[in-house]
């Protein structure tokens, strides 16, 4: 049966347990063609079990997972529609990088001449008679990725492919990603570094216990966290007990002797310290930074503790998550919510005649 041909990932209600082991739970998102989207959760999150049950090389405990509207195994020539570069791949020693390439260029029905290609795709053409044995882990990264393009596919996974890339060799994977997304393929990579893989992409799923704990953009999740107003006051205690007799309880200090404030803006709190003729020297909006909330969210932290007293970071950073810090001295406080801002999806509707994929042992056509 055909493809649709869009590209599309769809990932629906996908669970997966090794005997009393839970590692993928329940996990749904879309990836759509042009957009490169990151597939972020700390090491045994379960993202590699869910990029296996979508390569066809897991079968799920239950759920399913098809790329242009198809089960991995139902793809009819895989390896022309995607390319996928797993964790821990190894290379025959004793075959050069070209030949390599040559070997999965003839086991995919693809021209000979794809392997000098791909090499020179992935700036490896230099090295086309070298042994992958004798490369650096990122050389290495590199070919698994000339290796995974071999097919031109509209879609790209990549299990970790920033891992042992030096700065200027990420810089280079993120450009690529890019460039392949814009022609229209979609592009799926996950990490576990928020950072490594930022800049690269539009898209997050972010992934704690198996279970999705954000998806959706990376605006909306910069977005979705509240601010908060570092006040310097004359008498910490005095503004505290005004901005609590004021309504606001999401009050707290920092260990520099500042008033952290959620939920109200600079000018709401300028005119209550005018209005109750208090002195301030100071104030400023302190928003959290992607990687905090990353770290938050992938620490369970969306569970509407306070926020800890911590020493602002360069910039006036947020602390680590809830329940880290030291005990506020001030009382009545209460624990704020933070909006999750996991986004439902809409159901899955599953095709006419649709078969849950079986298990498909090795590579199939796709290396
Ligand atoms: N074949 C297996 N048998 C038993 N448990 C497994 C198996 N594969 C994965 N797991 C467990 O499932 C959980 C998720 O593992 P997985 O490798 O998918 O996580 P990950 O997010 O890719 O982590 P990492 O980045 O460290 O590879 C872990 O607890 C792991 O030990």
């Amino acid at each position: 049966m055909q493809n649709d041909g869009t590209g599309r990932i769809l990932v629906q209600n996908l669970s997966k347990t090794f005997g009393p082991v839970t590692a993928v739970q329940n996990l749904s998102f879309t990836v759509e063609p042009g957009s490169v989207t990151g597939f972020l959760g700390p090491n045994g999150a379960g993202k590699t079990t869910a990029l296996r049950m979508l390569l066809g090389l897991v079968t799920p405990t239950a759920g399913v997972a098809t790329i242009s509207g198809r089960p991995y195994h139902q793809l009819g020539n895989p390896a022309r529609v995607v390319g996928a570069v797993l964790e821990n791949e190894g290379f025959h020693p004793r075959r050069t990088a070209l030949n390599h390439l040559r070997v999965y260029a003839a086991a995919i029905g693809v021209p000979d001449q794809r392997a000098g290609e791909v090499l020179g795709l992935v700036g490896l053409s230099a090295a086309a008679q070298r042994r992958p044995g004798d490369f650096s882990l990122g050389m290495r990264q590199r070919l698994a990725l000339a290796t995974a393009l071999l097919g031109n596919p509209q879609v790209l996974v990549l299990d970790e492919p920033a891992n042992g890339l030096d700065p200027e060799g990420i810089l280079w994977l993120r450009n690529f990603l890019r460039a392949y997304a814009r022609e229209g393929r979609t592009v799926l990579v996950s990490s576990h570094l928020l950072s490594e893989v930022e800049q690269t992409i539009d898209q997050v799923v972010i992934i704690s216990h198996g279970v999705t704990r954000y998806f959706g953009s990376l605006e909306q999740l910069r977005g979705s966290q509240q601010s908060r107003v570092l006040v310097q006051a004359a008498d910490p205690n005095a503004l505290v007990k005004a901005l609590q007799e004021a309504g606001h309880q999401q009050v707290e200090p920092t260990q520099d002797g500042r008033v952290a404030v959620l939920g109200v803006t600079r000018q709401e709190i300028g005119d209550l310290v005018a209005k109750s003729g208090l002195a301030v020297y100071g104030m400023e909006e302190d928003r959290a930074d992607l990687e905090k909330l990353f770290f938050q969210l992938t620490n369970g932290a969306y569970t509407g503790a306070p926020m800890p007293a911590q020493p602002p970071q360069q910039g006036g950073g947020w602390g680590p998550p809830p329940g880290a810090g030291p005990a506020s001295p001030y009382q009545q406080q209460q624990p704020y919510q933070q909006q999750q801002p996991y986004q439902q999806q809409q159901p899955y509707q599953v095709p006419p005649g649709y078969q849950q994929p079986g298990q498909q042992q090795g590579w199939g056509g796709h290396r």
